[in-house]
C-alpha cells in the first residue's frame, strides 16, 4: 500500500487516531510531493514539524520514501534532507536498541515449567537490569519490614523459587548487605543446566550462605518455612507461564504471615489491527500445524506495524499467597470496547502488570510501562479472519482461562460486531503443560 502524504501545507492535519490507524496498515511507501516542503533560512527544503511527526510514526516500519517532483526542484537536496531526518528522528533509547530487528517477528511463548531454558535465554533475561533493580527494591522493603522466628529475633528466611542462574538470589544477597541484616537464603530451581551455574555461584560468589535445592517447587519439602517467597515466573500475559500453579504449590512452605513477591499480577487485553501479523501467521505456518492451529495460538511479538483499536482493559488477576480452601485458577471475563473509528480487527493484544511489594510495580501496559524494561514483549491472540469494524463500532469478546490435570489453556470468542466460534476449544491447538 502506498500512502500519499496525509497532510497538506495549507490544510489541517488529519486526526491523530486516523494517522495511528495508518500505522496498522501494510504501508510499503510514503509519497511526499516536493511542494509540501518549506524553505529554511538557507533556502534548503525542510519539512514542517507536523510533517516530521507523521514520518516519525513510520520510522519503525520498513517503508520507502518517494519524493514526487511537483514543483521546480533539485532532487538531491530533498534526498539529503530525508537522510538527515531519518537520523534525527530515530530515538536512541534502551528499548529501541533492544527491539531492533524483532519488529513484528512472531515467537512462540516460552514454557519454562516443562521445557528447560537454555543458557542464551537466561543471558537475555539477565541483560534487563531494570527488572532486577525493581525486584531488589521490592525485596529491600519486604526484608527491612520482616523479622524471622517466633520471637522475631531470628534471621528472616527468603526463598527464591525458580532461581534460574541466580540474579534474584544476588539481589537478596545485596539487600542483606545493604541492610546489614542476616538473612537465610534458599534457591530452588528445577532446571539442571541452571543448577550447574548456581552451584558455582554458591561456592565462589555467595560464600556458601545460600542453600541450593535442585527440585520442582511444587514437590520440595523444606526443613523450615519461609518468611518471603520470591519468584519471577511471569509471562507476557502474567499468568501464562503458570506462575499461579507453581506458587500455589510452593506456598505450602510459606509461613501464614509470609509475603510473596510478586503479591499479584493482572493481564490486560486490547483489540488489535495488524494485517502484517495476520499475514505473517498465514505465511509462516510450520508444516506440523494446520492454518486453524496457527490462528488458535498466541504469539509473543514486538508490535510495530499495528494499530491498537481501544485502550486495554483488565482481564484476569492472581493474588499470592492464596489461602482459599479451594484454589481455582480458572477465569472467565467478557470485555466490551468502544471503537474510535472504522478499522479492521485482526485479534487482541495482551499485556500485564504486577505488584511486587506494596508500591513497587513492573508493567508492560503501554500507559504504565516500566521505563527501559525490555524483558517482555506483548502477546497476541489472533482471530481466524479479519473483521471489519464500522463507524461507532463495538467489540465484545469473551476470554477463558481453563485447566485440567495436565494443562492450562485460553479460549476466546468474539460476540460483536459478529459472533465467531470459540477459538482453541479444549486447548486443541495451544496449551501450556503442567508436567
Ligand atoms: C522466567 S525464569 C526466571 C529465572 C530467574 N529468576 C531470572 O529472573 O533470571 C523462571 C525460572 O523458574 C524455573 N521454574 C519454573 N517452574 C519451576 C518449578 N515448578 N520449580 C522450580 N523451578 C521452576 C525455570 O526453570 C526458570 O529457571
Amino acid at each position: 500500500m502506498v500512502l500519499q502524504f496525509l497532510y497538506c501545507r495549507y490544510r489541517n492535519a488529519v486526526a491523530p487516531c486516523e494517522l495511528n490507524r495508518w500505522v496498522g496498515e501494510p504501508v510499503k511507501a510514503i509519497v511526499i510531493p516536493t511542494s509540501y516542503f518549506l524553505e529554511n533560512q538557507y533556502g534548503k527544503p525542510v519539512l514542517s514539524k507536523a510533517h516530521q511527526d507523521v514520518l516519525k510514526k513510520f520510522m519503525s516500519l520498513d517503508v520507502q520514501y518517494i519524493i514526487k517532483v511537483d514543483s521546480e526542484a533539485d532532487i538531491s537536496l530533498y534526498v539529503r534532507y530525508l537522510q538527515f531526518l531519518g537520523k534525527k528522528l530515530y530515538v536512541h533509547d534502551v528499548m529501541n536498541e533492544f527491539v531492533h530487528g524483532f519488529e513484528d517477528f512472531l515467537q512462540n511463548p516460552l514454557q519454562p515449567l516443562t521445557e528447560h531454558l537454555e543458557t542464551n535465554i537466561y543471558e537475555t533475561f539477565e541483560k534487563d537490569q531494570v527488572k532486577y533493580d525493581t525486584y531488589q527494591n521490592a525485596m529491600y522493603k519486604a526484608i527491612a519490614y520482616c523479622s524471622g522466628g517466633e520471637s522475631g529475633d531470628e534471621p528472616p528466611v527468603v526463598m527464591v523459587v525458580g532461581a534460574g542462574r541466580g540474579p534474584l538470589v544476588q539481589a537478596v544477597v545485596n539487600v542483606a548487605y545493604t541492610l546489614n541484616k542476616k538473612v537465610k537464603i534458599y534457591a530452588v530451581e528445577k532446571n539442571p543446566f541452571a543448577i550447574n551455574t548456581l552451584l558455582d555461584r554458591v561456592k565462589n560468589e555467595w560464600n556458601n550462605q545460600v542453600t541450593l535445592v535442585s527440585e520442582d517447587m511444587r514437590i520440595y519439602e523444606p526443613p523450615e518455612k519461609a518468611d518471603i517467597l520470591v519468584s519471577e515466573l511471569l509471562g507476557s500475559f502474567g499468568d501464562n507461564e503458570l506462575s499461579p500453579e507453581c506458587l500455589d504449590g510452593a506456598q505450602r512452605f510459606l509461613k501464614k504471615t509470609g509475603i510473596c513477591i510478586p503479591q499479584s499480577y493482572t493481564s490486560y487485553l486490547a483489540p488489535l489491527q495488524s494485517l502484517k501479523m495476520h499475514n505473517e501467521i498465514k505465511v509462516n505456518r510450520t508444516a506440523d500445524k494446520t492454518l486453524q492451529q496457527s490462528f488458535e495460538t498466541p504469539y509473543i511479538a514486538h508490535l510495530a506495524n499495528f494499530y491498537q483499536i481501544a485502550e486495554p482493559q483488565p482481564l484476569f488477576r492472581f493474588n499470592h499467597p492464596n489461602w482459599s480452601e479451594n484454589i481455582n485458577n480458572q477465569r472467565y471475563k467478557k470485555l466490551r470496547f468502544r471503537c474510535e473509528q472504522p478499522c479492521v480487527l485482526t485479534g487482541f493484544v495482551g499485556y500485564f502488570d504486577t505488584v511486587l511489594y506494596k508500591d513497587v510495580m513492573l508493567s508492560i501496559h503501554p500507559e504504565t510501562h516500566t521505563p527501559d524494561m525490555v524483558s517482555w514483549f506483548p502477546i497476541v491472540f489472533p482471530l481466524q479472519e479479519p473483521v471489519h469494524i464500522g463507524e461507532d463500532g463495538i467489540i465484545e469478546v469473551s476470554f477463558w482461562r481453563v485447566d485440567n490435570e495436565e494443562k492450562v489453556w485460553y479460549e476466546w470468542c468474539l460476540h460483536s460486531p459478529i459472533q465467531t466460534s470459540v477459538m482453541n476449544p479444549n486447548g486443541r491447538s495451544y496449551f501450556i503443560r503442567k508436567h
